[in-house]
């Protein structure tokens, strides 16, 4: 569904502000796959989410989705392939339009204006049991202005929005960081629904190991621009957070150390 070749980006170039966020990144993650992101800071994870949803051009490299190449569209002409949630749980929706208004919106993702039908009742009652199953007793506020949320509510609509026209791609960018930790496993417990019974291909930046052990079918580790680890199913199960912090030590061990060790690194754990 994703293929990702030789894919680099380099901001600022040439400037002391210089910064190599991918280097050459080779992925490919297949139809129904939910795949978990973990890495060091700066390591280039959001950088290749936000090139996945066309958020700049790549210096070198393609993209393509279900078997379409990308690589030269704007993020709003991938708009139909793609949805994404943020961190912040106040970015993807609009504060002072209602709940139902915020759905309708969401539901015209990727369809031709002529194509754009009005909010009816019918749409309000499929809204409505949509925002039921949330089971945050929010179908009653559905004239509510969604800035009247709290952090916890709206990001569980907006993932809700993000999936509603199932996407190609769901891109979840460290989506429950920002929440506190009953939001924040209420949001990721609707994650696995979605994600499950959509059979959705997803790709979800995390920075607890143990999200990212838990969740999905397949784990990568980025580092310094790289995909250094690509731990599969089977792998994740034997795999606990203590593993993956020594992994982590060693990156920080290598750091001091040249390129090349990192490579002798990669290779080691392949
Ligand atoms: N638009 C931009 N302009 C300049 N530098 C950028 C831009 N976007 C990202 N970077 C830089 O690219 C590098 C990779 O950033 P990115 O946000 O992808 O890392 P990350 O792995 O998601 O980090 P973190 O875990 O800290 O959120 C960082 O050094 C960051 O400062």
């Amino acid at each position: 569904m994703i293929v990702i070749k030789g894919l680099s980006k380099t901001f600022n170039a040439g400037s002391v502000n210089e910064v190599r966020a991918l280097r050459g990144v080779d992925l490919a993650v297949s139809a129904g796959q939910f795949v978990t992101i973990i890495g060091t800071n700066g390591s280039g994870k959001s950088t290749l989410l936000n090139a996945v949803a066309g958020a700049f051009r790549p210096d070198a490299g393609t993209i393509a989705i279900d078997g379409h190449d990308v690589t030269s569209q704007k993020d709003f002409q991938r708009a139909k392939y793609v949805s994404r949630v943020f961190q912040n749980p106040f970015s993807g929706t609009v504060p002072n339009m209602s709940i139902a208004e915020n759905m309708h919106m969401a539901s015209l993702r990727g369809r031709s204006a002529t194509l754009r039908l009005g909010l009816n009742r019918r749409r309000r009652a499929q809204y409505r049991e949509r925002v039921a199953a949330l089971e945050m007793g929010l179908e009653d506020r559905l004239d509510s202005p969604i800035g009247t949320l709290s952090g916890g509510q709206r990001q569980a609509l907006t993932l809700l929005m993000a999936v509603m026209t199932p996407p190609k791609v769901l891109l979840l960018d460290e989506h429950t960081a920002a929440l506190d930790p009953k939001s924040a496993a209420q949001v990721i417990k609707l994650t696995e629904q979605f994600v499950g019974q959509g059979r959705l291909t997803a790709m979800m930046v995390t920075h607890s190991m143990r999200q990212a052990l838990e969740l999905g079918h397949r784990t990568i580790m980025m580092h310094r621009g790289q995909v250094i680890e690509d731990i599969p199913m089977a792998m994740k199960k034997r795999l606990g957070v203590d593993d993956l912090l020594d992994r982590f030590d060693a990156l920080r061990r290598a750091e001091q150390l040249t390129d090349d060790l990192l490579d002798d690194l990669r290779r080691a754990y392949l």
